[in-house]
């Protein structure tokens, strides 16, 4: 039999969830997956999963359930899950992770560098890093620490939401895209080839949509237009994706504005996005959808630096001028700044 391909998931919330349910039904990987704050919820009932791909699931236990066995002929369940970071510290390549595909939110502050936690878990010029994960200039940290390392891009459209501890609400067909981040120590060929290899092990389930991006900042800076507006702008209102296009022409316009910054700032970086991408964004949330954007859902702390914040800063770089984009940078940080206060003033 072929050996199973040893996948680190760390975070499961509403994408690492359906990622790791994913992996599951392709039968190919080892599976281990890191939670925090759902772990003891997990281990006592399990998930409780409403997937549009996956149907709906009761206490489903990633490290015994015998889900997708009958596809999965001769497996075994050899996942795991743990609440801390495991530590491959040895040499023994066999040991050594294949892939650490990471899908927590990337919030600088609250959760101190992300690459840095995940770094027991990393072998060097061996494991290869899956950021799922929205944002620009996200692998920046990870190129930092694992020069020799291949890391690949992760697009979901996905709309996942963890509702309560350990109960996965998954709307959106999965839809993922895999690319490399070009790190220049490393050959394109080589990193072209990591990434169809992981568009191979997603895929083969059969329940989602998985392709090989061979543009990924063009990618991003695309979805950037979505998630630096009606994120943010979500998040500050209290309003849903639907409920934005209900309130009134000022906020439709805000949103418009916004998002056509982000069109400049992509178009003074070199990528030129198509012409009607920002109605097409505008309008891409049904109304009655009631869409609840992944900023809107954040609950400890917002996830602006990477969604806004970059994106920002790489366009006043380029001369953009982007007022309204820094006026919902100011507003995110203040409302980041009383969850801190208001955690500090707790513990
Ligand atoms: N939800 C969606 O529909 C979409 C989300 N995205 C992007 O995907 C990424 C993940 O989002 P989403 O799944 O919604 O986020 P969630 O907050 O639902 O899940 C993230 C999970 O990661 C855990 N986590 C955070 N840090 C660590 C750590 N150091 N070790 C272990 N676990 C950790 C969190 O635990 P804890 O609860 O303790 O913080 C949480 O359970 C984000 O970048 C988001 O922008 C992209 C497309 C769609
Ligand atoms: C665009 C969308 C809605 C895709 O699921 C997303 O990225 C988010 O919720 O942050």
């Amino acid at each position: 039999m072929t050996p199973k391909t040893r996948i680190l998931v760390v975070g499961g919330g509403g994408v690492g969830a359906i990622v790791a349910l994913n992996l599951q039904s392709g039968c190919q990987t080892e599976l281990t997956l890191v939670l925090r704050s759902n772990y003891t919820a997990v281990q006592q009932h399990g998930f409780q999963v409403h997937s549009c791909d996956h149907g709906k699931l009761l206490n489903w236990r990633p490290w015994k359930s015998e889900l997708y066995t009958d596809v999965c002929h001769n497996n075994t369940n050899t996942n795991t899950v743990v609440n801390t970071i495991p530590n491959i510290s040895c040499d023994e390549d066999e040991d050594a992770f294949d892939f650490v595909v990471v899908t927590a939110k990337n919030i600088p502050n609250a959760h101190a560098n992300l690459a840095s936690q995940i770094s027991p878990s990393v072998t060097p010029g061996i494991t290869t890093i899956v950021l799922i994960q929205n944002g620009l200039n996200i692998e920046q940290p990870y190129f930092n620490i694992f020069p020799r390392n291949i890391v690949l891009s992760g697009i979901s459209m996905i709309g996942s939401e963890e509702i309560e501890p350990g109960f996965i609400k998954h709307s959106f067909a999965d839809h993922l895209t895999i690319g490399s981040f070009h790190n220049p120590n490393l050959e394109t060929a080589k990193e072209f080839k990591e990434a169809e290899r992981f568009v191979g092990i997603y895929s083969a389930g059969g329940k989602t949509v998985c392709m090989h991006d061979k543009n990924v900042l063009w990618n991003r800076w695309k979805k950037l237009v979505y998630n630096s507006s009606i994120n943010p702008i979500c998040a500050l209102t209290g309003l849903d994706a639907g409920q934005i296009r209900m309130a009134g022409d000022s906020i439709s316009l805000l949103v418009r504005d916004a998002m056509r910054e982000i069109e400049a700032a992509a178009n003074a970086s070199g990528y030129e996005l198509p012409v009607d991408i920002v109605e097409f964004m505008a309008t891409v949330d049904p109304v009655e959808d009631h869409f609840a954007p992944s900023m809107l859902q954040d609950g400890n702390s917002i996830e602006y630096e990477y969604l806004l914040g970059e994106p920002l800063r790489e366009g006043k770089r380029l001369g953009v001028a982007m007022p309204v984009l820094s006026t919902l940078y100011a507003l995110c940080s203040a409302i980041q700044w009383r969850i801190e206060a208001e955690r500090e003033s707790i513990e």
